[in-house]
């Protein structure tokens, strides 16, 4: 009896597979791609999971990401949740299967970390509950799955991204998945690469500035509740940092909102105003602690980025009455809160410069 040729066979299916896939993918990927680049510029880590030849893809991603692709870069932040035997078990017998890999997402997670969850039905439960976990912590989802994406299709919420596989054959499904990882990794290489400049997005520092203002609503959609704050900080002092904190009290994110050089100059502050350009000014702020992103508006309000990103809680400095704090109206019709907060320090960027202009001799 002479054996089929699998081999051939199976190469022909993956190729006709690859190829539908091709089409498919092309636009999907990209934005996984650069999400996850975004994400590891930030700070962020990777967590992946899967079941059988999934829970492979979920350590070769890992692998390829703490080590390297193909060409040296620095070393990047990523957990296979399917690899600790002790772990594993113990969630399993004293929990559930289930489990397994949501609990591991609860101790590990942290918002705006990437959970990479691989399922070729989209029906695997522990996958299912990891993605919940995720959302609960302000994480967001990059789902590899197949067939018709199953359940995990309709639990991923507006910040999350599915790559689906268009085929019923859970090992065509797998090759195709392996490809992505590879070509995700190769994206990650070359964002990373050494001597390559951080992307403008990124503050060399500390990964906090973000222009784009729909990355910086991806990045906010479950940090909630959002703090929101806008103004020139052009010679930081004691009274902003003060004033910084008590914002990021009122919330689990706070984002700030820089005027750009040009609008600070039709503030009519002086001519010399600002003494620090938008991208000095930026980057102070991204250094503090109390700070989670900064951003930048050219407009004479900050009126459409809070449009933008639905902020719960909209602050400004004591000096601004809140029926007089832009955006105050849109925020308090969805139910957000406005505060004014006092300065508890009487500093001011224009009495500092006259006390230096006049200890001139
Ligand atoms: O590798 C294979 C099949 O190629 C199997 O181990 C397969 O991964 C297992 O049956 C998984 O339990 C399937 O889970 P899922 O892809 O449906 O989430
Ligand atoms: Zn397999």
């Amino acid at each position: 009896m002479t054996m089929p040729n699998r081999i051939n066979t199976a190469l022909r299916a993956s190729i006709a597979t690859k190829e539908h896939a091709a089409q498919s993918l092309a636009a999907p990927f990209a934005d996984a791609s650069a999400r996850l680049i975004t994400t590891l510029q930030n700070g962020g880590q990777v967590l992946s999971c899967g079941n059988g030849g999934s829970s492979g893809d979920a350590q070769h991603l890992a692998s390829e990401l703490v080590n390297r692709f193909e060409s040296n870069r620095m070393a990047l932040p990523a957990v296979a949740l399917s690899t600790d035997s002790s772990v594993l078990t113990a969630i399993a017998n004293d929990s559930a299967y289930t489990q397994v890999f949501a609990r591991q997402v609860e101790a590990l997670g942290r918002p705006g970390d990437c959970l990479v969850a691989f399922s070729t039905s989209g029906n695997s439960d522990n996958v299912l509950h990891a993605i919940r976990a995720a959302q609960a912590r302000g994480m967001w989802t990059l789902a590899m799955t197949g067939k018709d994406g199953g359940q995990l299709a309709g639990l991923l919420g507006p910040a999350d991204i599915e790559l689906r596989v268009p085929e019923n054959s859970t090992a065509r499904i797998q090759e195709v998945h392996l490809v992505i990882i590879h070509a995700l990794c190769s994206d990650v290489d070359a964002a990373f690469a050494e001597n390559s400049n951080p992307p403008h997005s990124v503050a060399s520092f500390s990964g906090r500035i973000l222009h784009d203002r729909e990355l910086l609503r991806q990045a906010c959609i479950y940090r909630r509740p959002l703090v929101f704050t806008n103004g020139v900080f052009d010679i930081l002092h004691r009274g902003h940092v003060q004033y910084l904190a008590e914002a990021r009290a009122q919330g689990a994110c706070l984002v700030v909102a820089v005027n750009s050089d040009a609008s600070v100059r039709r503030l009519g502050k002086g001519a010399d105003r600002p003494i620090n350009s938008e991208d000095d000014r930026m980057a102070v702020l991204a250094a503090l602690q109390s700070v989670d992103f900064v951003t930048t508006f050219d407009e004479d309000t900050p009126l459409q980025l809070i449009e933008k990103l639905q902020p719960d809680v909209l602050i400004k400095g004591g000096d601004w009455p809140v029926e007089r704090i832009v955006g105050a109206r849109e925020v308090q019709a969805r139910g957000g809160r406005v505060l004014s907060i006092p300065f508890r320090h009487e500093r001011s960027t224009t009495a500092l410069l006259q006390k230096i202009r006049n200890s001139r001799p």
